[in-house]
């Protein structure tokens, strides 16, 4: 998962390959809370990880079912069965609707004393509809803040009251279908004597997540009886029975960012369109459907049972005006689709989209605007014409609400026929239900390897390129080259190899260079299966480094492993040529240095750290000789590119001296020129 505070993604030309999505948030939630009330063990396979199934299982694990989460993607889960729930107890739900309408109603019918609340967003996410429907019933809810909104408490310490079972139950279906999703989980714990009837008041609006709640009920044992979308019967008698193990769909709206990718990129050499895994055609989720809107815009759409794929049809892609209500979800990808689309694309009856996570018709008007689409939007309307020409597109740094969706669908805005990058601020948000979502997409798509930005660092022994590019690296969110260790490893095969580095060896040397088996992992480096890491970093072996890097063919032959880090969706590479010879296209090119009694009192200080004491002047000593062969050699000599911007850190810490590279890095975004222009 990237935790940096954006992600730029550079333009992207291609796509191809396969990808196996993550299992279905609304899926699994309602497994498991059906699980949690189940008598039994319920082994729960391909369950997603994310915020709001931590939350959940927090939960769960408060109100005292067996959580066993040591198995990765199989939860097992022991349910309360005829057990009281714990009471008191404090659940804390995050951002999560799929937990706090069910457990609402759930806690409410099983008695015990509950509060329940979550971050400021959901305490702005209405739920007295519901509240209002189990209040009918004879529960006793109060609202701890703000009426009709969580925090909520849940008071029936001294026991269940008396329920008003026999008439229907009526509640609203036109906000949110998760009310009736919360009561039809919930009911079957007091369909003991008599059938329990809801009614539907209004037009009930996201039916396919109802046939969700439905299907999973049945697969626990509860079979409502549905008379059209108006009202359903809980049959007396009802018992959660635990299926025993039960596998969770990968999430269709997971996979509409794959679909429109699909639809919306050139096929990569060699590759035919985008696979996609664990959800296909015979999916129970609502948002399969999505595959029938993405082909009315021009996708071609293959499937199986449990996969699909999707390559270009008709290019560019055709404008759709859709009555989006039986996809909420995934008709956000339909609005960043329109971006490729010719005309205007209207996706209507989407009024849900104003209290999900974020009031999504403005997020994504404003956020769609940016990129210079001109959107109209209403109450219940989006209407999206894309920039009339390439020239009209715009670099934009997208602001993401906290909602995973917004952040997934804009970066598809990175295929822009502009070539112009787009910024995703806050790109963890995607960690509700798609945590590697963008370690999904690198994994599938390609750009022009002049597209891959590469910020270098070059400098003298000591002066901090090391410890300054592993920082920048880590706030931008890319990999990171420390080329310096790829000669301090072929100097260190060397001596193993018994080769004396010198230029008679030459040949030898860079044969040993060219197929070096080096492997960087966790933080570790790795020759053959040896950890290297610290052998490669004694004061010796950086002197060899020095004279084997002297060596033409040596060099020549690590330039290809060199290009190779350069990958999606960017690099910071640090060495004494990365400016110079190995990229040098390279749109900033720092050269890093300190006074020489700087440095070596930064190398003794290191030394010291490591328990290993030296002497500061013999440091100084080696260091001005190190820097002295490097800067004489006659290929690739450490000098500053003629581009380079200096960066004298004699004086400043090194979160200065971070800082002052991100700053100048900032400085080349088309993002920051363009808030300086307003
Ligand atoms: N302003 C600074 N910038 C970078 N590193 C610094 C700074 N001040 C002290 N240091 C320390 O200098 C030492 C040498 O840094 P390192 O990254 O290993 O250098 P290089 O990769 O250039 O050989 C590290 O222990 C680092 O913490
Ligand atoms: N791009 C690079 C990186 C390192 N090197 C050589 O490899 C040696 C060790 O590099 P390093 O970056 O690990 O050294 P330190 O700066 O950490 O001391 C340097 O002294 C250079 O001679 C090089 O020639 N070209």
């Amino acid at each position: 998962m990237y935790s940096t505070a954006f992600l730029d993604l550079p333009p992207l030309l291609t796509a191809g390959g396969t990808v196996q999505l993550p299992g279905s948030k609304s899926i699994s939630n309602r497994v498991l809370l059906l699980a949690a009330l189940s008598q039994g063990t319920t082994e729960v396979h391909d369950l997603l990880a994310s915020d709001d199934t931590r939350v959940m299982l927090d939960g769960l694990r408060a109100l005292g079912c067996g959580v066993d989460e040591s198995g990765g993607s199989t939860v097992r889960i022991t349910g309360l069965g005829d057990q009281p729930p714990r009471s008191p107890a404090a659940l804390f739900l995050g951002n999560a609707g799929t937990a706090m309408r069910p457990l609402t109603a759930a806690l409410a019918l099983l008695g015990g004393e509950f509060t329940l609340s979550g971050i400021p967003r959901m305490h702005e996410r209405p739920i007295g509809d519901l509240v209002d429907a189990l209040r009918q019933l004879g529960c006793q809810i109060d609202y701890l803040g703000n009426e009709g909104f969580p925090p909520l408490r849940i008071a029936h310490g001294a026991g269940l009251p008396a329920l008003r079972l026999q008439a229907p139950i009526p509640v609203r279906g036109d906000v949110s279908s998760q009310f009736l999703t919360a009561l039809l989980l919930a009911l079957p714990l007091v369909a003991r004597e008599q059938d329990v009837v809801i009614e539907v008041v209004g037009e009930l609006i996201s039916k396919p997540y109802i046939q969700i709640t439905l299907a999973l009920l049945a697969r626990f044992g509860i079979q409502v009886a549905r008379q059209g979308w108006e009202r359903f019967t809980i049959p007396a008698g009802s018992r959660y029975q635990s299926p025993g193990s039960i596998h969770v769909e990968a999430d269709a709206s997971s996979a509409s960012y794959f679909i429109a990718l699909g639809a919306l990129s050139a096929s990569a050499e060699g590759q035919n369109g985008i696979k996609i895994q664990g959800v296909g055609l015979d999916s129970i989720q609502g948002d399969i459907r999505f595959v029938e809107a993405a082909r009315a815009m021009g996708a071609d759409i293959t499937g199986g049972p449990n996969w699909l794929h999707v390559a270009r049809g008709a290019w560019p892609l055709r404008a759709i005006d859709l009555d989006c209500n039986h996809i909420p979800d995934a008709a956000m990808t339909l609005a960043t689709m329109a971006l490729y689309a010719q005309g205007t694309t209207r996706l209507r009856n989407i009024a849900s989209w104003r209290v999900k996570e974020t009031d999504r018709i403005a997020a994504m008007a404003t956020e769609l605007r940016k990129l210079g689409a001109t959107v109209e939007e209403g109450a219940d309307f989006i209407a999206i014409t894309p920039p009339a020409t390439p020239q009209d597109w715009k670099a934009a740094s997208i602001h993401t609400y906290d909602d995973h969706r917004v952040a997934m669908c804009f970066s598809l805005a990175a295929f822009n026929p502009a070539c112009l990058p787009v910024r995703i601020e806050d790109p963890k948000c995607v960690a509700k239900t798609f945590p590697d979502y963008f370690e999904a997409l690198f994994s599938v798509v390609q750009t022009a390897q002049a597209h891959i930005p590469v910020l270098c660092i070059d400098g003298p022994t000591a002066s901090g390129k090391g410890t300054v590019a592993a920082a920048v690296a880590q706030q931008l969110g890319y990999a990171l080259l420390d080329s310096g260790a790829l000669y301090r490893i072929t100097a260190l095969a060397a001596v193993q190899a018994g080769i004396d580095i010198a230029p008679a060896h030459e040949a030898a040397l860079a044969d040993l260079a060219r197929t070096l088996p080096v492997r960087f992992a966790d933080g570790r480096i790795w020759l053959a299966s040896a950890d290297v890491t610290d052998a490669i970093r004694t004061e010796a072996m950086g002197m060899n480094a020095s004279r084997i890097s002297a060596l033409p063919a040596v060099r020549a032959a690590l330039v290809d492993l060199q290009h190779g880090f350069a990958r999606l969706p960017g690099l910071v590479a640090d060495g004494r040529d990365m400016g110079t010879v190995i990229f040098p296209q390279a749109p900033l090119k720092v050269f890093m240095t300190a006074s020489a009694a700087c440095r070596a009192e930064r190398r003794h200080q290191q030394l010291l750290a490591k328990g290993i004491d030296a002497n500061i002047d013999a440091l100084r000593a080696d260091l001005e000789a190190r820097d002295l062969q490097d800067q004489s050699r006659k290929v690739a000599p450490l000098k500053p590119a003629q581009d380079a911007l200096l960066l004298d850190n004699s004086g400043l810490t090194i979160d200065e001296t971070v800082a002052q590279v991100i700053v100048w890095w900032e400085e080349r975004q088309p993002f920051a020129i363009h808030l300086a222009q307003g």
